[in-house]
């Protein structure tokens, strides 16, 4: 007999769905999925966010049911994003540490409604600050590290206090993990998870997040001096191995899809849980695809996360978490 025939037939496991879905690798579930939500002043509103068509800011007293609905989709946890009215921004982001501001409201509002489900808290300077930078400036405007560093321990403390379960240093200074680790075990709050935002960049694609928290517009310069050069991935692993030694319970790297080289490297090399963020610009690149008839937005919405997962991802915070665990129907 002649071998006319290929030896091995990659298509026969592609024949039927039953087969397929028999075979496949990774699969996408609700539980995969972090939903920011934006929390805005005021009373009985939502506010619908134009550069994030389909996303809205909401105030405290509707903060909660957004949470059920999330929970009751089987989505484990949420991400709390404040937009800190204007007239409470400063210099040095003292808002950040008021144990009544916005995103403890948030917090202790998600718990009242939905104490099942997680509440992860940014912990950064940018919604506080009067410059739009994640830190304390000096006269130059440079990002001082180590000063920062103590405010955002006092912030960690005053989001666990509200109730926070992780807390999530995402101001790429220095040395953080290790300083909120201790304070948090200082004050007795052992079981205050870290997801340390490791492997930052500086990137385009967060237009669309600066608009939902109102810091558009406000930033002198940019924060090349603090998050990573899109150019480097070597210095990621450098950087999740430090988070690592520090304390971090799990990392995250930011951006997602352009960056899924870092993930997968991640995750290779370390033996924690890694998430990415699929970021605003992210989103909006799909939203507005699918809105130009250039592709179909459930498949844009499904592939992009699925390959997360591909990718080695443990979970993804992403803004379409809600739509993608209606889809999933899980
Ligand atoms: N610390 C949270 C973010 O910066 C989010 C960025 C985005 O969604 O573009
Ligand atoms: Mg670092």
């Amino acid at each position: 007999m002649t071998a006319s025939f290929p030896a091995i037939r990659m298509r026969r496991g592609r024949t039927e769905p039953w087969m397929r879905s028999m075979l496949a690798e990774h699969r996408l579930h609700p539980s995969d999925f972090i939903l920011p939500l934006f929390v805005c002043a005021g009373q009985g509103c939502e506010e619908p966010i134009a550069a994030l068509q389909g996303v809205s800011r909401w105030t405290v007293d509707r903060i909660g049911a957004q949470a059920k609905a999330a929970a009751a989709l089987g989505i484990p946890c949420v991400a709390l994003f404040p937009n800190t009215p204007a007239g409470l921004r400063s210099e040095r982001a003292e808002e950040a540490l008021n144990p009544d501001n916005l995103i403890c409201q948030a917090v202790r509002a998600v718990k009242d409604a939905c104490p099942d489900i997680g509440v992860l808290t940014d912990v950064a300077l940018d919604p506080y600050t009067a410059h739009g930078h994640d830190g304390l400036v000096d006269e130059r405007g440079r990002v001082l590290n180590d000063e920062t560093t103590a405010v955002l321990v006092s912030q960690a403390l005053v989001q666990a206090e509200a109730g926070a379960d992780i807390v999530a240093p995402s101001d790429m200074m220095d040395g953080r993990v290790a300083a909120i680790r201790a304070a948090l075990e200082g004050a007795g709050k052992i079981d205050t998870a870290i997801m340390a935002y490791a492997a930052k960049y500086a990137s385009a694609f967060y237009g669309p997040f600066r608009d939902a928290v109102g810091s558009r517009g406000l930033l002198k310069g940019d924060k090349r001096g603090y998050q990573m050069d899109p150019a480097n991935a070597g210095e990621a692993l450098r950087e999740v191995a430090l988070d690592i030694a520090e304390g971090a319970d799990m990392v995250m790297v930011k951006p997602g899809l352009p960056y899924l080289d870092i993930v997968a490297a991640v995750r290779r090399e370390f033996r924690l849980p890694v998430f990415a963020y699929q970021v605003s610009g992210e989103y909006a690149m799909i939203e507005h695809a699918a809105a130009a008839g250039a592709a179909e937005r459930d498949a844009l919405i499904l592939e992009t996360l699925l390959a997360f997962k591909r990718a080695g991802a443990t979970g993804i915070l992403t803004y379409h978490a809600v739509d993608a665990a209606r889809l999933i129907g899980a």
